[in-house]
């Protein structure tokens, strides 16, 4: 396949909530350079607020409507979160013309949602319609609402400093067009002359198949993979707020880390399950079959090129990182286990039923532990059907954290046994400790209270000198 000239590159929330630093490093508004297409997310915590929290799974707009908490309880939200863009757009906007552009664009948006929704809920309340079916649009609708004003945004901020950029909106807004996601992308990005306009694109895309429904979070990723894979891109690069390091910068200290250089798929498909998030798997896939190299950026420090994932093989056992993720423990103990058959395949409908993602797993006779990566009051509602299908059993869920070491090739680094052993001497309990037979990670349990200590540790074991020195002989 021959490639492009141009990049295609993806701003996350993060760096996007301090876009006004971004102007020259990232844009170079002084001295513009076209082929670029810019994917932009929602500013910072905004899609948190639009359908719930990532992390601790806080009802947002779409959480509070949905589940029709209190009365007026999703209009409360919507009215907040119309607030924190509010705020984000005056952040980075100066100009009063653009700040009333601004401000009536995100009043046409959120009052849109708004009258849509109470339509939806008035047609439901017939009996014939069910508000049940149309969660998945709503969602959409609702996610669809961030990137479209950060974009917006975006576009006018860059226009002010001279660049010739251009608001591309993938969101579907009052479109009433049927179109899958490849179609969508052409479609908006038809008639743009990339040689002389920057394209400013919504990382959200609104299409049949749904992006929020086969994705979910980090679906700006996706989009943009699949724009640098359709446009024939020459290198796909997703700018954040820190280089991709050998542990979180705000955990460890940014003076401690250092920054990965160069790693493959196979690596970043483990930080991905670890909700590290270097790259959406899909978004990975889609690069990797049009064989366009991806690269993470440092977007503060323009001039290092920062990462290049693509599909290198390791040469020596090295690890590259440590990352970790909270999760509960979900304990099932019965005495009469032993010999019967279906407690594990009943606890792990019920993980389904309540979407419930497992990071890890163990069993003996009587006993069968699932490491999960959901919000407790979910986790709750499993404890609690586990418990009326077995009155018998014992219960219960523990806060816990898994902390994993990754690398393209752990082999020769006895990491399990070395990680046990620093782990211990710091005073950690290790709650369990697990490595896969392809060893690209080892994994180590503890109590939620011993997250940080232990990542701490683990860095230390293993991205000493010692290590640094083997990786460069
Ligand atoms: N290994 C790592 N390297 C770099 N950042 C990390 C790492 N692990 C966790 N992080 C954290 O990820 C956060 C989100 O970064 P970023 O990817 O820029 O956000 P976004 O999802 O908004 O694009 C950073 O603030 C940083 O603290
Ligand atoms: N804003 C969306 C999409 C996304 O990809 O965001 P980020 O690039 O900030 O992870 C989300 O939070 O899911």
């Amino acid at each position: 396949m021959t490639h492009g000239t141009h990049t295609v590159e993806k701003i996350g929330g993060t760096s996007m909530s301090r876009l006004s630093e971004l102007l020259e490093p990232l844009f170079h508004v002084s001295d513009p350079k076209y082929d670029r297409i810019f994917v932009v997310s929602a500013f910072g915590g905004i899609t948190d607020l639009l359908l719930e929290h990532k992390k601790t799974g806080e009802a947002g707009v779409f959480a509070h409507f949905a589940d029709e908490t209190e009365e007026h309880a999703w209009h409360t939200a919507l009215s907040k979160v119309e607030q924190s863009m509010r705020e984000a757009q005056e952040n980075v906007l100066d100009h009063p013309a653009d700040r009333a552009e601004a401000r009536d664009f995100l009043r046409e948006r959120i009052e849109g949602a708004r009258s849509c929704l109470i339509d939806l809920q008035r047609l439901c309340s017939y009996g014939h319609f069910r508000l049940s079916e149309h969660m998945g649009k709503t969602r959409e609708l609702l996610s669809g609402l961030g990137e479209a004003h950060s974009a917006f945004v975006t576009t006018q901020l860059l226009r002010r400093h001279g660049v010739n950029a251009r608001f591309v909106d993938l969101s579907g807004w009052r479109d009433d067009r049927e179109m899958i996601l490849q179609e969508r992308i052409e479609d908006g990005l038809s008639d743009i002359d990339f040689s002389s306009e920057l394209a400013i694109v919504t990382g959200y895309a609104q299409c049949t198949e749904g992006l929020m429904a086969e994705f979910d979070r980090g679906y700006s990723e996706v989009t943009f993979s699949q724009i640098a894979a359709l446009t024939k891109a020459r290198e796909a690069i997703i700018h954040k707020e820190f280089h991709l390091s050998s542990a979180d910068p705000k955990m460890v200290g940014a003076e401690n880390v250092r920054k990965l250089g160069h790693t493959n798929y196979d690596v970043a498909d483990q930080l991905a399950n670890m909700g590290m998030e270097a790259i959406h798997p899909t978004a990975a896939k889609a690069l990797r079959q049009a064989e366009i190299p991806l690269r993470v950026t440092n977007a503060f420090e323009p001039t290092d090129p920062g990462t290049l994932i693509d599909e290198a093989e390791a040469e020596a056992g090295v690890a590259e990182m440590v990352t970790g993720l909270e999760t509960y423990a979900l304990e099932l103990f019965e005495q009469d286990m032993v010999g019967v058959k279906g407690y594990d395949a009943a606890t792990l409908e019920l993980l389904k039923k309540h979407d419930i993602r497992i990071v890890s797993k163990a069993t003996n006779a009587n006993t069968i532990t699932h490491y999960v990566d959901a919000p407790l009051n979910r986790v709750r509602k499993v404890e609690y059907d586990l418990g009326k299908k077995y009155p018998s059993a014992h219960v219960n869920v523990r806060a816990t954290a898994i902390v994993s070491v990754i690398g393209r090739d752990l082999r020769g680094l006895h990491v399990l046994e070395r990680g046990l052993g620093a782990l211990r001497e710091a005073g950690v309990d290790v709650i369990s400790a697990h490595q896969t037979t392809r060893t690209v990670d080892a994994q180590f349990v503890v109590r939620r209270d011993a997250f940080d200590q232990s990542i701490k540790v683990l860095h230390d074991t293993f991205m000493d000198k010692a290590n640094e020195d083997q990786k460069a002989a």
